[in-house]
């Protein structure tokens, strides 16, 4: 079986800026993966690349074992991408922009697909609404719909949730997960590292254009010895300090919680002195690292060890 991508050796430069350097990344059909890097990191310019809208200077992408370059006809059919920027022809109301789509990826009498994607996203009693009568929310809506309406097997969506509402949030991932259960793969670049967390199966950290991690979301995880007992109290003890001297780091917020940070092998004894203790205790929770932690880490955002 081919891979839905296969990325070599992809260099890309905009001047002197390196976007991308020495990029591979191989996707398996129906993964669904998350793309994340902090700003500038390279994600949108590896998305046009592997759309066949970013020229690299060097380097191979193939689209389900056609190349990017080569076929590209080919490869755009299979793919939907959905772009971070909305922009639309304002003429055209929603249900022309989805004909004009179909017709722009060589589909023709695609009324079906258009109302089962119009449905699909809520849009559906918007449909001869114009482009310049939508909300920013629906605009964003109309875009996926347009990534959607050729039928693509692998869906890479740019930062679909930057701007939307919690209800939008919960209806696009109903059905971006439908459609990664109907065998679909997904390609998700995403600020919110929650929402990668609980969708994603495999992860590619990218950090100034070079992949610095790419493994399953559970294993990457692991990398970071970080537990954090959360205990919430009556009240805020006087000596928080000299309580618990072997935790990494302790903070008490404003929700009357003691959270104290520390290592897997330490828990065990801290959750001990915890019950020892005089502290008037009404609940506890232990929590571990998450792939913010993880992200912190390995980009810049995190500090040396990528310097
Ligand atoms: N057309 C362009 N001309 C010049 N520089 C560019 C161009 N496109 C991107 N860059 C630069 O390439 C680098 C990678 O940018 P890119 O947009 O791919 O990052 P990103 O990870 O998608 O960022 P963000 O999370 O902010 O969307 C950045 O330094 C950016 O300024």
């Amino acid at each position: 079986m081919n891979k839905a991508i296969e990325i070599e050796n992809v260099n890309k430069s905009y001047g002197d800026v390196r976007a991308l350097e020495d990029v591979n990344l191989t996707i398996e059909q129906g993964e669904f993966f998350g793309l994340l890097g902090p700003n500038g990191a390279g994600k949108s310019t590896l998305i046009g690349v592997l759309g066949g809208l970013v020229n690299k200077d060097s380097g191979q992408v193939t689209v389900l074992g056609n190349d990017v370059v080569q076929n590209y006809r080919k490869t755009k059919k299979s793919l939907g991408i959905v772009p971070q920027e909305v922009v639309f022809d304002p003429y055209f109301n929603v249900r022309e922009t989805l004909e004009i789509q179909s017709g722009y990826f060589g589909v023709k009498d695609n009324g079906e697909r258009i109302d089962e994607v119009l449905d699909a996203l809520g849009l559906k009693y918007k449909e001869d609404t114009n482009i310049r009568g939508l909300s920013g929310g629906m605009k964003r809506r109309l875009l996926i719909a347009k990534a959607l309406v050729h039928d693509p097997d692998i869906i890479v969506l740019d930062e679909p949730t930057a701007g939307v509402d919690v209800e939008l949030r919960k209806s696009l991932w109903d059905y971006v997960i439908k459609l990664n259960e109907q065998g679909k793969t997904i390609i998700l670049t995403t600020h919110y590292l929650e929402e990668a967390e609980q969708l994603c199966d495999r992860i590619a950290i990218l950090n100034k254009g070079r992949v610095v991690a790419v493994d399953q979301k559970e294993e990457l995880i692991k990398r970071i010895d970080k537990k954090v007992i959360e205990v919430k109290l009556q009240h805020k003890p006087n000596n928080i300090e000299e309580l618990f001297p072997t935790a990494a780091n302790i903070e008490w917020t404003d929700t009357n919680k003691l959270k104290l940070e520390t290592t897997r092998g330490n828990v065990i004894s801290l959750l001990d002195k915890i019950q020892n203790s005089s502290l008037e205790i009404v609940d506890i929770d232990v929590n571990s690292a998450k792939l913010e932690d993880v992200f912190m880490k390995l980009t810049s955002l995190g500090g040396e060890e990528n310097e």
